[in-house]
């Protein structure tokens, strides 16, 4: 981790303090100075002419911060009914602006080359993950905000999202993006998720939601992952706050159990339980069943990953070794927001 890459909290609390008041700023959503929906960037162009004589169009310059000054302006928007969840929106929107915006001016300037330079089209969609928990939610409604400013950009560049369980498919589709199916995609260009814990080499704990499964399946397919937490989430080694969640084939639990028991290290095992609106255990998106499972401070995260996946039983394992993560953004509870960028 390069700690220059930490953006100064200070800088952008002194940024975003004034205009973060009660009552100040732009609803979400309703882009600056701009009538919604105002597409930039389409393939206008002025005409240029050819020796020949051919009139052809000039493709017009997109670049992300050239897309952003459309957008909500992240300095106005309103504040939310709670300081941290305020930072928690402004980490995800700054963690969209900062990685998805530049692959649409990129993916996008290419597309109008092409056009314009008659190369054959690139008909590769644009495809990324949403990921599950309460932070992510930020990143869905910014994603659907930048569709809904750039319709005509978002359409051509095939922009299509997957979700990582039933909590995101809602998300995706409340926020007016298009949903598809993992398994008709080779790849993800990108991933947005929340995480329990992260250390400063990015590796995670996932899973206190339950959709620990398909959130890896989901980052470890895309090129590129990018996570978005508050400040209680940043932590020096794995397991200090947080136990491993660890999805299991129900009527193995007790199997696994005793197998855990026998790793080192090992501390408690405890089946998650529905609470008070399901009798029983918690059952994930897959029908399984979580462990929550206490090996105090983890010093090599792969090495207990790679042992723990061994078990009969464990369908995946909460821990996330550091495979593509290339950068988190944590809230603060004064409304600010801590990056690391790798
Ligand atoms: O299974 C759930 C996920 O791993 C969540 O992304 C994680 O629990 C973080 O959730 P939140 O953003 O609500 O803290």
């Amino acid at each position: 981790m390069n700690p220059a890459h930490f953006s100064s909290a200070a800088a952008l609390h002194s940024v975003f303090k004034p205009n973060n008041m009660p009552g100040v700023g732009t609803p979400i959503g309703t882009p600056i100075g701009t009538p919604i929906g105002t597409p930039i960037g389409t393939p206008i162009g002025s005409p240029i002419g050819t020796p020949s004589g051919t009139p052809v169009h000039a493709p017009a310059l997109v670049t992300a911060s050239g897309l952003r000054t459309q957008l909500c302006n992240v300095e106005h928007l309103e504040q939310l009914h709670d300081p941290l969840e305020s930072s928690k929106r402004l980490a995800s929107y700054l963690a969209v602006d900062n990685h998805f915006l530049p692959l649409v001016a990129a993916k996008y300037s290419q597309q109008l080359e092409n056009a314009s330079t008659a190369n054959k089209a690139d008909d590769t969609p644009l495809v990324v993950g949403v990921g599950s928990g309460s932070t992510v939610v930020y990143c869905a409604e910014r994603l659907g905000e930048i569709k809904r400013t750039f319709p005509e950009i978002l359409h051509d560049l095939n922009f299509i999202c997957i979700s990582t369980g039933f909590q995101s498919k809602n998300l995706i589709i409340e926020n007016g993006l298009r949903l598809g199916l993992i398994d008709n995609y080779d790849k993800l260009d990108m991933a947005f998720d929340g995480a329990d814990e992260c250390d400063e080499n990015l590796n995670c704990i996932k899973g206190g939601g339950a959709c620990l499964f398909q959130e890896k399946l989901v980052s470890l397919s895309s090129d590129k992952f990018v996570v978005v937490a508050d400040y209680r989430k940043k932590v020096k080694n794995l397991g200090s706050k947080w136990s491993i969640p660890i999805e299991v084939i129900p009527n193995s639990y007790k199997y696994v159990e005793n197998q855990l028991a026998k790793i080192e290290g090992f501390q408690k095992s405890q089946l998650r339980q529905g609470g008070q609106f399901k009798a029983g255990p918690v059952v994930t998106d897959n029908c399984n069943c979580i462990l929550d499972v206490n090996f105090g401070q983890i010093a090599n995260p792969a090495e207990l990953h790679s042992k723990l996946i061994q078990i009969v039983g464990i369908v995946e394992t909460g821990l996330f070794p550091n495979k593509n993560c290339i950068a988190a953004y944590f809230g603060n509870s004064n409304g600010t927001v801590d990056s690391i960028v790798l």
